[in-house]
């Protein structure tokens, strides 16, 4: 699967190496956590890559100089619950002033259809530019559930971001909303017959909270 306008790959080394530590399954809870903040602080950094700018005069101690600053564009973060969690303190560290909204959904383990159990979202979320957290995509079913429900709110754009996505959920979901960009760190081989993503990291939510 290569880069196309609306799915990027984020092969940087630093992310790529992290990764590999992030699927070994001796991987503990606590390292498995850490990791996937560092990863998410790090795709943070390249989907914001587009945020425009403006000028502003700025007094150095030299002289006044045209500086940039991001031009008043609010960002909102939404994980998925639960292991879209994992990732928001990561994004935090980057654009510490985000709202946070939550939506709670889980894969039904025998039909793999979302069941959607919470759903918090900023009130001034029109102002805002929403980037939709969770580091699995699998069939797709939960990603598209969440995005159909932030795009009830009306925000003014939305992107996703993923750490590892399966062919399959970034076919059905670039299908279903071909308005959101979509970021991932991997795509790999396949779902299995459980719809866990080969070879994958086993179950995100599992290993971030130690619940496995
Ligand atoms: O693309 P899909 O096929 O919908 O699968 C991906 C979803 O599955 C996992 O959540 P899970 O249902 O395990 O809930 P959890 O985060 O509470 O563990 C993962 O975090 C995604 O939300
Ligand atoms: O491989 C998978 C698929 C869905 N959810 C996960 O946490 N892992
Ligand atoms: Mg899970």
């Amino acid at each position: 699967m290569e880069n196309n306008e609306q799915i990027f790959i984020m092969n940087h080394p630093l992310i790529q190496h992290k990764l590999s530590f992030l699927r070994d399954k001796n991987t503990g809870t606590k390292e498995f956590r850490e990791l996937v903040s560092e990863i998410a602080t790090l795709m943070c950094y390249e989907a914001t890559r587009d945020l425009p700018l403006m000028d502003v005069q700025t007094e150095t101690p030299m002289c006044t100089a045209t500086t940039k600053v991001i031009a008043g564009r609010k960002l909102a973060f939404v994980p998925i619950l639960r292991a879209g969690l994992g990732m928001v303190d990561g994004m935090l560290q980057l654009v510490p002033s985000a709202k946070v909204g939550h939506i709670g959904l889980y894969r039904d383990h025998d039909t793999l259809q979302p069941v959607e159990y919470y759903n918090k979202l900023p009130s001034d979320i029109e102002e805002r530019d929403v980037i939709v957290l969770d580091p699995m995509l699998a069939t797709g079913g939960s990603a598209m559930d969440a995005i159909t429900i932030v795009k009830r709110s009306r925000p003014r754009s939305i992107k996703f971001l993923c750490i590892i996505a399966a062919p399959e959920g970034l076919k059905a979901l670039s299908e279903a909303h071909p308005d959101v960009h979509i970021y991932c760190a991997a795509v790999d081989e396949k779902l299995n017959e459980h719809g866990y993503i080969l070879p994958g990291l086993g179950d995100a939510g599992d290993r971030i909270f130690g619940t496995m």
